[in-house]
């Protein structure tokens, strides 16, 4: 008897001994004393027996074979020459002198799940032990194989901490627990393993890198992506590693050390964390390749010495406070292929890069750059991708081949940029802007209506910095209308392949543009003879105006088709569909895996900037009226953008659609019982109900007739004062690291939803609520002193929190800091190649 002994006891029974053919035999005798490691080959497929027997679910019958066979129910795990069918699948020997020994396992991709057993460290021989893209939950046993090589438990649902005891791997060269559940620091025993050299531990919980890891000499590759990861960044000195990627986590302070100090690095990605630093002024990693730094914090300027990597073939700055002229430098860079500064502060010209024939993509979009757009430039043959829109260029855009990603929609809004390839006539030209469709506001129309439109344009148009615009622009931006015909055209006459989903007003198709931009057609469900003459053009300017409404927080309104046979609305196509696609079903289980608390948070916050622009950015303040997960899409990026805004009022103003009512649920208690217009409180209302959404994973549809989602919530953690009982299921695994950001959105969440209009903060307030707890230290350390100019004081509103939400959950009050000018982007490349849509049509 053993410790292990009622693993034992499950087993064979039965001792073994080899027949002529190399099978084991059973020979009535106990088998397996599976005290320490395993000595036989019978004592392995024991031990591979006990790994089946935790094995619950095995769809495609990989492990069938894994038992004894034949007349002598022999036991061989290991597949005989030439054998093509009734082996072992999976498993792999190695000859040791007289005896083979089981020295791989690979049951990769086989849609297996169950626990691992605890007996898999007792294989000594094993070496490589592949157990990738399965669904395996529980924690991953303490202990493992001493003489394994590579590791892989990718993909599983693996939940615990990560377990001190790998230290004592020392054969290990590569470990791959990415996109578990993992919790807790990588313990420091990891500085034992001196033969480690690939280190993926990516989409876990994990929370702290310890120093130690700086003792593997061995270490090349490294992932700690997609985690929470607080502090700084702890590497000093690794003489072989090539890559680094820690994106997506919380890492604050300087990074100077990873460009200075590491002669291999080649790829190094720290996007989307909390870096405040500015860049080093000095690099010597002349190795590197590619540098992504974007989404976080940086200041300063980009310094002259990025130029002066010479194989730098990837940079990417976005989504910073950076400011200065770009480097000159830059045009040193022969091997560029990408270049995206946006999303800055950057002035000065465009940099000429036009003697950069690698380069595909530059993106310097969002930032106030002057100067003209040259000729070689924007003929470059290797450009895929051109964005330099938002800013201050000016001139004529020399011609240049139209081509996918390299448009006219490449200059929008640079005042002072004109040209007959931008569609915009040049001051002096003679020349008039002929084949397309520009929206010719009609004679017809009245001197009002056009005032109209340029008022909402000038006040919902929007700069990223917030700069004005004059009226002059404006006629020859308004090329948003566009014919039936060629609506028809972009999608095959509404063909139903190209059906993305239905509304109560509306069918929205997937289509392609003449330039080749990817959209989506919502046409709306007006039958002809519905809208006479008349209300039609007042309908048609109707659409006009939403599709001036734009800002990087709305999905943009492209353009607009206003006919007797076809009124559609024709907007930005997004890819990763609408929050109701990614919260419930049909969903994909990936999909929902990786939607997580930083995901949500991260919408919640885009979601709030989007109606705080809607409510106070513009000049005329407008409501949505109608906001709820269908009308919140997400980008390929994964941004949270909302949709929507005015359609159905202005259906409504036309009486339109008036049985389609309001989505309940969402609909604020004063606004659900009365025919009051639609308010910016009913609109805080909707968003909170959101935000309680994103957290419970509820929809307030969901629930039991006359039962709200604000009073259950309140009603549940009153009576539990804990969050366990209200949290999505898919979010428990963060609570213990994310419990007060949690406690606290939900504070603020349950003040937006208040029953009294009065009683609800404003949208601007309840920004700097969510940037402030996002920008909090976990640990509830105070920060500065900066004073919120609210309607409340900082402290009335952190004490009506505090109320909302009595959880005994520390929840250290302090003032919520300026938020950020812009918050990091969250991007998911994974995500961004689903669709939600076939998902959907299934
Ligand atoms: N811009 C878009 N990109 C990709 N998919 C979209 C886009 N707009 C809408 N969809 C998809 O089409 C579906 C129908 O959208 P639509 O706006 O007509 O109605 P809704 O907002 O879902 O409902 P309701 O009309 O009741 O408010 C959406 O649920 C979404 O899945």
């Amino acid at each position: 008897a053993t410790a292990c002994s009622d693993h034992v006891e499950t087993a064979a029974g039965a001792a073994i001994s080899f027949n002529e053919f190399g099978f084991a035999e059973s020979t009535g005798r106990r088998l397996l004393a599976v005290n320490g490691s395993t000595r036989t080959l019978m004592e392995d497929a024991e031990v591979l027996l006990e790994i089946k027997r935790r094995i619950t679910a095995d769809p495609d019958n990989t492990t069938f074979w894994w038992k004894r066979q034949g007349k002598n129910q022999a036991l061989n795990p290991c597949k005989m020459k030439n054998a093509t069918k009734q082996y072992w699948v999976g498993i792999d020997c190695t000859d040791f002198g007289t005896e083979r020994r089981v020295t791989s396992i690979d049951l990769s991709n086989k849609n297996l799940a169950g626990t691992l057993s605890p007996l898999l460290g007792k294989l000594s021989k094993l070496k490589q032990l592949n157990l990738s893209n399965n669904l395996f939950t529980g924690p991953i046993p303490t202990e493992l194989p001493t003489a394994l090589e590579t590791l892989d438990l990718a993909n599983n649902q693996l939940e615990s901490l990560v377990p001190a005891s790998f230290g004592d791997l020392q054969n290990l060269t590569s470990l791959n627990v990415a996109n578990n559940r993992l919790t807790g620091s990588i313990p420091v025993s990891f500085g034992s393993l001196k033969l480690l050299s690939t280190l993926n531990m990516s989409g876990n919980n994990l929370t702290e890198i310890p120093l130690e890891l700086n003792s593997c000499p061995r270490l090349s590759v490294v992932d700690l992506s997609r985690n929470g990861i607080q502090g700084i960044i702890p590497f000093q000195y690794l003489e072989n590693l090539t890559t680094l990627h820690l994106r997506d986590n919380r890492l604050q302070g300087n990074f100077s050390v990873l460009l200075n100090t590491f002669p291999q690095l080649q790829d190094l990605d720290l996007s989307n964390n909390e870096l405040n630093e500015s860049i080093p002024a000095t690099m010597s990693t002349s190795l590197i390749q590619r540098i992504d730094l974007s989404g976080n914090r940086l200041t300063g300027s980009l310094p002259d010495v990025v130029g002066y990597l010479p194989l730098l073939h990837e940079l990417d700055v976005s989504g910073n406070g950076l400011s200065g002229v770009l480097p000159t430098t830059l045009t040193l860079l022969t091997s560029l292929t990408t270049f995206n500064a946006s999303h800055n502060d950057f002035d000065g010209i465009l940099p000429l890069l036009a003697g950069i024939q690698s380069l595909r993509v530059f993106d310097a979009s969002f930032n106030n750059l002057t100067g003209a757009v040259l000729k070689d430039f924007v003929n470059l043959s290797t450009l895929v991708y051109l964005n330099v829109s938002y800013n201050n260029l000016s001139g004529e855009v020399p011609s240049f081949v139209e081509r996918d990603g390299v448009n006219r929609n490449s200059f929008l809004q640079n005042i002072a940029l004109c040209g007959e390839s931008i569609n915009k006539v040049c001051a002096g030209s003679s020349k008039s802007n002929s084949t397309r469709t520009i929206v010719s506001i009609s004679v017809g129309s009245s001197v009002a209506f056009l005032a109209v439109v340029v008022i909402m344009y000038l006040c919902c148009r929007r700069h990223y910095g917030g700069k004005a615009r004059s009226s002059a622009s404006v006629s020859a931006e308004l090329d948003v209308k566009l014919t039936p015909e060629e609506v028809r055209g972009a999608t095959q006459n509404f063909n139903n392949r190209n059906y993305v989903g239905v509304g109560s007003m509306s069918t929205v198709y997937r289509g392609v543009l003449p330039d080749a931009t990817v959209v989506a057609v919502k046409r709306l469900g007006i039958q002809p003879g519905e809208v006479n003459e008349p209300g039609e053009k007042v309908l048609g300017e109707g659409l006009a105006n939403l599709a001036q409404v734009r800002d990087w927080t709305l999905v943009k309104v492209v353009g607009y088709c206003c006919s007797p046979d076809v009124k559609a609305l024709v907007i930005e196509y997004m890819p990763n569909g609408t929050l109701n696609n990614l919260m419930y079903p049909p969903r994909d289980a990936q999909v929902v895996r990786e939607f997580n608390w930083t995901h949500r948070f991260n919408a919640a916050i885009a979601v709030a900037q989007g109606l705080k622009y809607l409510h106070h950015d513009c000049r005329t303040s407008t409501v949505h009226g109608d906001l709820k997960p269908s009308n919140i899409l997400f980008s390929a990026f994964m941004e949270a953008r909302i949709a929507d805004f005015g359609v159905k009022r202005l259906l409504a103003s036309h009486g339109l659609g008036v049985g389609a009512s309001l989505t309940s649920g969402y609909t604020a208690p004063e606004l659900a019982s009365s025919a009051q217009e639609a308010t910016i409180k009913g609109d805080v209302y909707s968003f909170g109900i959101i935000i309680l959404e994103l957290i419970s994973g509820r929809s307030p549809q969901s629930l039991e007739v006359g039962q709200r989602l604000p009073q259950w919530i309140r009603a549940t953690i009153s009576n539990s004062k804990s969050l366990h009982n209200v949290l999505d299921p898919i979010l428990m695994s963060e609570l213990r690291v994310q419990q007060q950001r949690m406690a606290m959105v939900l504070g603020v969440a349950l003040l937006c939803t208040r029953d009294d209009p009065q009683e609800r903060p404003y949208i601007p307030e309840v920004l700097k609520m969510l940037n402030h707890i996002k920008t909090r230290p976990q640990d509830g350390s105070r920060r500065g002193s900066r004073r919120l100019r609210s309607s409340r004081s900082t402290q009335q509103r952190n004490q009506e929190i505090r109320q909302e939400v009595p959880l005994g959950i520390e929840i250290t009050p302090s003032p919520p800091a300026t938020p950020s000018s812009t918050p990091p982007l969250p991007t998911n490349p994974s995500l961004s190649h689903w669709t939600p849509n076939s998902a959907e049509n299934r």
